[in-house]
């Protein structure tokens, strides 16, 4: 098991818990009675003497959309290339629907679209031709003809059919590389950073590809540098930072392991040792007249402060309440690791 925490009173799981996976609401049957697509237990991998993923847990369940985030070289992409079957694992276990993805690389190519960073296809062919050569290797030349405009259509290209991927835009070639990864409607994608390099529209038409075909129950395994990517569209996530998972769980989960803040300055005609005491708080502090609080549980901080203001009829001005983002998780993920003693 990888070593992580849960945060109290939230479902996340947070790297540093001496070795068990915490958090109250993260039932083990949920895990054992769904059926899991990707499932790695202590996977490690190395490049030589050095070792670019330290013992990833990660269990992705039929359906879902799974989001790998990260630090630039925390091993994402070497997890991914690792599940696709094109590395094999120095030490753990490994199973794509079931199955190991080195050994039984042939019989699940047929399932399996892969979207990688860097495609190289051939720069001569048109669009059309690296469909149809596309399609061909991946089917053996069965399957559906009209799904392939269908996709082009979706992601904008169908205009682009008869021109060599070589005069492609940047943009255009990306897309063309998740048409070609979504051209058998595969049951699980995986998807490198799949909206780099795109312009907000053509973000916006991947996005729309990617709810679809999850919506058709496609499982997805999605690395991304782009947070709100993350936000819109996975159902959990987990951020990576040197070869380990920091912490992992539905967005809420994840933002729940941060603390929320409350701002607001102090009332006229009173003084900081006025106010109220509130029950989650964790740090106060006041700048300036600007009481800044980090709470535990914004909901019951919020309301208790609310409810102590309005008995006396007291205004808190410029009152400011709000979440973590996965910006804020994101920013401490580093501290998460070191703070966890497995910093490499
Ligand atoms: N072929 C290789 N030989 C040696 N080291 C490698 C090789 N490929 C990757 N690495 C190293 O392994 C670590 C993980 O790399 P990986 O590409 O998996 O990270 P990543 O999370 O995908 O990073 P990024 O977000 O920057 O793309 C990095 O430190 C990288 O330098």
């Amino acid at each position: 098991m990888t070593d992580v925490i849960g945060g109290a009173g939230c479902s996340a799981r947070r790297i540093g818990a001496h070795g068990h996976w915490g958090g109250a609401r993260w039932p083990d049957s949920i895990v054992t009675v769904t059926e899991l697509v990707i499932e790695t237990t202590g996977l490690r991998c190395r490049y030589g003497s050095f070792e670019a993923v330290r013992g990833v847990d990660l269990a992705v369940r039929r359906g879902e959309l799974f989001a790998l985030l990260g630090t630039n070289g925390a091993g994402k992409t070497t997890t991914m290339e690792t599940l696709e079957g094109h590395r094999a694992a120095s030490a753990g276990t490994v199973r794509v629907l079931g199955m190991d993805p080195v050994v039984d690389k042939a019989r699940l190519r047929p399932r399996v679209g892969i979207m990688l960073q860097e495609s190289g296809f051939a720069g001569e062919l048109t669009v059309a031709e690296t469909v149809e050569l596309w399609r061909s290797v991946t089917t053996g030349g069965a399957g559906d003809r009209r799904g392939r405009f269908d996709v082009l259509d979706a992601l904008d290209l169908a205009h682009r059919s008869g021109v060599m991927v070589k005069q492609l835009s940047g943009g255009e070639k990306r897309r063309l590389d998740l048409a070609l990864a979504v051209l058998t409607r595969p049951e699980l994608l995986f998807l490198d950073e799949p909206t780099t390099g795109l312009d907000p529209e053509s973000r916006r038409r991947t996005w729309d590809l990617v709810r679809a075909l999850r919506g058709e129950g496609t499982t997805v395994l999605l690395t991304t540098h782009y947070l709100e990517e993350a936000e819109e569209l996975a159902d959990r996530l987990a951020i990576m930072h040197r070869g380990v998972v920091a912490v992992e769980g539905t967005l809420g989960d994840v933002l729940a392991t941060e603390p929320s803040r409350i701002s607001f300055l102090v009332p006229d005609g009173l003084s900081v040792a006025d106010l109220p005491g509130l029950p989650s708080v964790l740090s106060r502090e006041v700048v300036d007249g600007r009481v800044e609080l980090s709470t535990a549980d914004l909901q019951q901080d919020l309301g208790v402060l609310v409810g102590w203001a309005n008995a006396r009829g007291v205004r808190l001005p410029r009152l400011r309440a709000s979440q973590a983002s996965l910006e804020d998780v994101f920013h401490n993920v580093r501290g998460m690791v070191e703070r966890a003693g497995v910093a490499a």
